[in-house]
C-alpha cells in the first residue's frame, strides 16, 4: 500500500563505523559526503583518527573501543539506524565492539567493507584482527564489498596470487560467500580486464589486462550464493581515486536505507562510483585533482555540483530575473549602473541642464538603433507572434521618439537638431554590442542583451520616484517628467510582459546557456553605465558620424 501522501516520511539514517580521514577523502568523511548526496541521513562512530592527506597517512590515533560501543550505542538508541556501513575498524577490540553492538541491536543489514590497507600502503588493520574479522563479522554482513587484495587476504591467500580472468575472481567471490556473508560484491577496482570471446579461456568473458591498451573494462563480481552477476563498467584513467572504496560502501549503504534491493543497491553504488570517476577525467570536466600528493580524492560531491549547475535546481520557475541580477559576474555592475551619478543627480534636480541635453540627443540615436536591434530580434524568430510582438516594440519606439522630440523641444533642441546628431563612441559601442551579440547568438541573447535597458530604466525611475530624496514636482525638478515616463503605466507594464516572455524562454536551459546569457547581460549593463558616464563628462569630440 502506497503510505498516504500526508503521511511524513521517515529521513533513511545510515551509521557509518570507520576511521577518519583528516584531509577528507576517505573514512568517515567519505561516508558522510556521499551519504549526503543520496539524500540520507548520516551518522558516525569513529573507530580512529588519522592524519592522512593526499601523500599518505602519517600517523593513527585508535580510539578506545569502550568508547566506540558509547558513540554506537548513542546514535541507535536515540535517533535509530536502518543500516549500519563499517570502514576502517583499526584494532581487534573494535571488531569485537561492533559484532556485539549488531547483535545486541539486532541489526541485519550491514554493508561491511573490510579496510585493511590504504591505496597509500599504510596498514589500517592489524594482521592480528583479521582472523576476528572473519568470524565476528563476516556472518553479520548483510553485503561484504572487499577489493581484491581483501579479498585474498580474507582467504588466507598470498598477496601476489596471480589472476587471469574473471572466472577466478568469481571464485573468489563464491569462496568468501561460504565465509558467511548475505552477498559478496567483490570489486574488481584493482584488476583491468579486456573482453574476451567466452571460448577463450573466460566463461564470463573477460581476462586481465596485460598492457595498457588492454585496460578496457572495470568488472565486479556479485554472488549471492545462487548467482553471479558482472557490473561491467569502462576502465577510468585517472588519479581521483582515494576513498572510492569507502564511497561505494556508502552509496550502497545509503541506497539500502532508501528501501532497494541489495542487488539494485549495488548496482546503483557501482553506478555512481563510475560517474564520480568519470567526472574527474579532465578532459571531459575540467576538475582539478584536490591536494598535491598522487592520491587524489573521489570526486564525491559530483552530483550535488551538477544538481548546484542544474538551472530546474538553482532557478525556481519564474525566478530568472532574480536569480540574474543577484549573480556574482552582475550584482556590483548592476548596482554601478542603476545608482550612477547622473541619474542620482537627476533625482535631486541638481544635474547640468546642457549634460542632460547632450544625453538626450544620444539617447535619439540610441533609439533608432535599438530598433534595428528589435527588428532582428522579429527576423531571428520563426513564430508570427514573436515576430508581430517586435514589430509593435518598434512602433512603440517610433511613438517614444515623437516624444522624445516634442520633449527635447522644451529644452530647446529642434528635430532637426536631433537628427544630424552624430553618436557618442558609448552609444556606438553599447548598440552595435546590442546588434552584434543578436547577429552571432539566439534570438534570446539578443533579448537579454536589451534586457538591461527595459528593466534598468524602471528599476532606476522606480527608485528616484519612492526615494524621499527626490523633487517631485515639475517646478521643483525639471527632469521629473522623465522619472515619472519610466514608472508610468504603459512602462510598467511593457516591463511585466518583458519579464513574463523572458522567464518562460529560459525554462529548461542548461548551466551553460545561463552562463552566456550572465555574460552578455553584464556587459550590456557596462554599456549602460557607460552611456551615463557620457551623458556626465562626455565630449561632441568623441562622437563619429558612423552613417558615413
Ligand atoms: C580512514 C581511512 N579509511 C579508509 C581508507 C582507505 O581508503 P583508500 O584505499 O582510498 O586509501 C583510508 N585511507 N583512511
Amino acid at each position: 500500500m502506497n503510505p498516504r501522501p500526508d503521511t511524513p516520511r521517515r529521513t533513511p539514517r545510515v551509521l557509518t563505523i570507520a576511521g577518519s580521514d583528516s584531509s577528507g577523502g576517505a573514512g568517515i568523511e567519505a561516508d558522510l559526503k556521499v551519504i549526503t548526496s543520496h539524500g540520507v541521513y548520516g551518522m558516525t562512530a569513529i573507530t580512529a583518527l588519522t592524519a592522512q592527506n593526499t601523500h599518505g597517512v602519517n600517523e593513527v590515533h585508535v580510539v578506545p573501543a569502550v568508547f566506540l560501543a558509547k558513540e554506537i550505542a548513542a546514535c541507535v538508541e536515540d535517533v535509530g539506524v536502518d543500516i549500519v556501513k563499517t570502514g576502517m575498524l583499526a584494532s581487534e577490540e573494535s571488531i569485537r565492539v561492533v559484532a556485539s553492538a549488531l547483535q545486541e541491536y539486532s541489526i541485519e543489514k550491514t554493508v561491511i567493507d573490510p579496510v585493511m590497507i590504504s591505496t597509500s600502503n599504510y596498514q589500517l588493520l592489524p594482521d592480528s584482527a583479521v582472523s576476528a574479522y572473519i568470524t565476528e563479522l563476516l556472518p553479520r554482513a548483510y553485503i561484504l564489498t572487499p577489493n581484491i587484495p581483501e579479498a585474498l587476504r580474507l582467504l588466507n591467500l598470498p598477496a601476489i596470487y596471480e589472476l587471469r580472468s574473471i572466472d577466478e575472481v568469481v571464485l573468489l567471490a563464491q569462496r568468501l560467500h561460504a565465509l558467511g556473508p548475505n552477498v559478496v560484491l567483490l570489486k574488481g577496482g584493482h584488476l583491468p580486464f579486456k573482453p574476451s570471446p567466452r571460448q577463450c579461456g573466460s566463461k564470463y568473458g573477460f581476462v586481465v589486462a596485460e598492457s595498457e591498451s588492454e585496460k578496457i573494462s572495470a568488472v565486479d563480481v556479485i554472488y549471492d550464493g545462487e548467482e553471479v552477476d558482472l557490473i561491467v563498467n569502462d576502465w577510468v584513467k585517472t588519479t581521483c581515486t582515494h576513498g572510492t572504496g569507502c564511497s561505494l560502501a556508502s552509496a550502497i549503504a545509503a541506497n539500502l536505507a532508501r528501501g532497494h534491493s541489495a542487488r539494485d543497491a549495488i548496482r546503483e553504488g557501482c553506478r555512481f562510483i563510475s560517474e564520480a570517476l568519470k567526472s574527474t577525467q579532465s578532459a571531459i570536466m575540467s576538475h582539478v585533482p584536490i591536494g598535491n600528493g598522487p592520491y587524489s580524492p573521489l570526486n564525491h560531491l559530483y552530483r550535488i555540483n551538477k544538481l548546484l549547475d542544474s538551472p530546474s535546481v538553482h532557478i525556481p520557475p519564474g525566478g530568472f530575473i532574480d536569480w540574474l541580477l543577484r549573480h556574482p559576474k552582475v550584482k556590483d555592475i548592476w548596482y554601478q549602473y542603476t545608482h550612477h551619478e547622473f541619474v542620482d543627480k537627476m533625482g535631486k534636480g541638481t544635474l547640468d541642464v546642457e549634460r542632460f541635453k547632450f544625453y538626450l540627443q544620444q539617447d535619439y540615436l540610441f533609439l533608432i538603433q535599438f530598433a534595428r536591434a528589435n527588428s532582428l530580434s522579429g527576423y531571428k524568430s520563426g513564430r508570427l507572434d514573436d515576430i508581430c510582438r517586435s514589430a509593435a516594440i518598434v512602433l512603440h519606439i517610433q511613438k517614444e521618439m515623437a516624444l522624445h522630440i516634442n520633449y527635447c523641444a522644451g529644452f530647446g533642441i529642434s528635430k532637426e537638431e536631433l537628427e544630424k546628431g552624430v553618436e557618442h563612441q558609448a552609444c556606438t559601442a553599447y548598440t552595435r554590442f546590442v546588434l552584434d551579440t543578436g547577429v552571432k547568438g539566439t534570438q534570446l541573447h539578443l533579448q537579454i542583451a536589451m534586457l538591461p535597458c527595459l528593466l534598468g530604466y524602471f528599476a532606476i525611475a522606480d527608485r528616484l520616484y519612492t526615494s524621499r530624496t527626490i523633487r517631485t514636482t515639475e517646478e521643483g525638478n525639471i527632469y521629473y517628467k522623465w522619472i515619472q515616463n519610466y514608472v508610468a503605466e504603459d512602462y510598467r507594464e511593457a516591463v511585466v510582459n518583458g519579464k513574463q516572455l523572458l522567464e518562460k524562454a529560459v525554462e529548461g536551459l542548461g548551466s551553460s546557456t545561463l552562463e552566456e546569457l550572465v555574460e552578455v547581460f553584464a556587459v550590456a549593463c557596462k554599456m549602460e553605465t557607460g552611456f551615463w558616464e557620457m551623458g556626465m563628462r562626455g565630449q561632441p569630440t568623441e562622437s563619429f558620424d558612423v552613417k558615413k
